[in-house]
């Protein structure tokens, strides 16, 4: 199949140079400042940095993500001071810091943090979401001064985020709630950002944010979404998007292993080779990793000796909460959560299949190809991106925000979970036309039309043998919706009416109606 033409890439020129101008001259006054106050010095014990300069923002919490986070700003040249619960890891993160340390003020206390960062401060939280956000905000509260700011740079629900927003407003604080996206990896080397909060807040730390952030072709992969919690509601839906796509890619290896009978690295090699076509991605390429991968011990594929529970933080069931809130169908993202439950509850799937027996899941030889599941694996992907982004735009308008979509695809384009050769030409989509669904779009429809017939095959061929495929199958099922103008709800309409009066529109003539139920209505 030929692909169609209009696979643009952006020009990153323009934009890019600005930002290296910005970041560049924040690193420079930074550099100033500490000119300013003499030289640094070193504790000859713990060889950790000591001395009154004033570090540029302040971190708390040295876990997976803020230890990584921590190194990544001190090494793009601003001095950082750290603080976390335990001691003892905050001193021994310094002393592994090698030569990142000198750029790394090590805090026992909130109070020596604060002391150590240049007012207006910055303070970045990078702790678990809910109560332990309000302690820290709390604590760090009697400590800091008028214009300071905090930053909950982890995963936060956003009506958290909007509620300490209005509360750091009351105080005289400012409050960013920033999506960080591309676990520790991302967070070291280059994670994907979603800010959230007052502009000029964001615009005052965005040199650092843009700095440590992902690239693609130049330009930070680090955006300002909007007030309030847009930032977290932006990561939130990235991260519903994310179940669903793994879901999806869960499924099809389902078919290879119990369909296919395939071993877990000739699964592996099959998502290898999906990663150099259209399905090209993190979450493809870390599956073909994983498939490959051994246990030291034993020899066996390490995919197979993993326990099949999946576990969960909690955003991907606040994107579909959300979702349902605001009456914009997320039904692949909601298939994922609900598989991730049901996956959980292992003792009921084994009563279950003593009870039931276990499904044939044996495909026959030829019903299905390794290039059907290329293909399903695209057309359901285009649909799961497609509920995310409609998701958005239906949260910008109910929120009174702007949530700038194609800027939202941008973002997602390097460093964070779901980036995917896609999302380039999804941002030229939503540039075009954001309001439409992505399904429609000319080079989305293209593919769908094409790849549509194997999803269709790979579900009936899946449901026929008991191999489940829930977010697929869901995925299906609305794209036959959104194709179908006519649809059955005309008899759900006639229903609410017949038990309740609820009254339904004609397609003939404008107005609302009752039907003739008579005395049994
Ligand atoms: N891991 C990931 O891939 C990603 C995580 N996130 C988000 O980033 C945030 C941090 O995650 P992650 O780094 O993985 O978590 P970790 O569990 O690795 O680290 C948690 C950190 O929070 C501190 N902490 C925990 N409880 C408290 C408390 N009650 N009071 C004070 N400090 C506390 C811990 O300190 P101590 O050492 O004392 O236990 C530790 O420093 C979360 O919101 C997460 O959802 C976002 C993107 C990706
Ligand atoms: O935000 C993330 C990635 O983008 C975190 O890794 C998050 O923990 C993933 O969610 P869950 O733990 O629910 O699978």
């Amino acid at each position: 199949m030929a692909l169609p033409p209009h696979r643009a890439r952006a020009s990153p020129d323009g934009p890019a140079n600005s930002v290296r101008v910005k970041i560049a001259l924040f690193v420079f006054s930074v550099y100033r400042r500490h000119q300013a106050r003499g030289t640094v010095s070193v504790d000859k014990e713990s060889g950790i940095l000591t001395d009154a300069a004033k570090a540029g923002i302040g971190l708390i919490g040295l876990g997976t993500m803020g230890s990584n986070l921590a190194l990544n700003i001190a090494e793009n040249s601003v001095p950082v001071a750290i603080f976390n619960r335990t001691t003892e890891t905050t001193h021994e993160f310094a002393r592994a810091a090698g030569p990142l340390a000198k750029r790394i003020v090590a805090c026992e206390t909130l109070e020596q943090l604060v002391a150590a960062i240049e007012p207006p401060r910055a303070i970045i939280l990078m702790v678990p979401a809910g109560p332990v956000v309000d302690e820290q905000v709390a604590a760090l509260r009697p400590l800091i001064e008028d214009g300071d700011m905090i930053i909950d740079a982890g995963n936060a629900n956003f009506h958290d985020t909007n509620r300490r927003a209005v509360e750091a407003a009351t105080n005289g604080e400012l409050f960013l709630g920033i999506g960080v996206s591309g676990g520790a990896e991302g967070a070291r080397h280059g994670p994907s950002i979603m800010a959230g909060g007052p502009r000029e807040a964001w615009d005052r730390v965005a040199p650092i944010f843009e700095a440590i952030a992902a690239r693609y072709e130049g330009t930070p992969c680090a955006t300002w979404m909007g007030e309030g919690g847009a930032g977290h509601f932006v990561k939130t839906v990235h991260n519903g998007i994310e179940y669903a796509d793994m879901q999806m890619i869960a499924e099809v290896y389902g078919v290879m292993r119990d369909g296919m009978g395939m071993s877990a690295p000739q699964c592996g090699q099959v998502f290898a080779r999906w990663n150099e076509g259209l399905l090209k991605s993190y979450l493809v390429e870390i599956s073909a990793r994983i498939g490959e991968a051994s246990d030291p011990e034993t020899g066996n594929p390490v995919l197979d000796i993993i326990a099949d529970r999946a576990g969960q933080k909690g955003t991907g069931r606040w994107t579909a909460i959300e979702a349902q809130h605001l009456a914009a169908p997320v039904t692949a993202i909601e298939a994922a959560v609900a598989a991730r439950n049901m996956s959980a509850a292992s003792e009921v799937r084994a009563e279950g299949e003593r009870i039931f027996g276990a499904a044939p899941r044996v495909l026959e030889n030829g019903a299905l190809s390794i290039d059907d599941l290329e293909a399903a694996l695209i057309a359901g992907k285009i649909v799961c991106y497609a509920q995310g982004f409609t998701m958005i735009a239906r949260a910008s308008a109910e929120f009174g925000w702007a949530l700038p979509l194609p800027d939202i695809a941008r973002v997602w384009r390097a460093g964070c979970i779901i980036r995917s050769s896609m999302l380039n030409d999804m941002a030229t989509a939503l540039e075009a036309n954001p309001d439409r669904n992505l399904m429609f779009a000319d080079f989305f429809s293209y593919l769908l039309k094409a790849k549509h017939p194997a999803l269709r095959t790979t579900v009936a061929a899946a449901a026929q043998n008991g191999l489940p495929m829930p977010a697929l199958t869901a995925g299906l099922a609305y794209f036959d919706i959104m194709r179908t103008e006519r649809s059955t709800a005309n008899l759900i309409q006639a229903q609410r009416d017949f038990f309740g009066a609820h009254g339904f529109e004609r397609i003939d003539r404008p107005g609302q109606y009752h039907g003739p139920w008579g005395a049994s209505g």
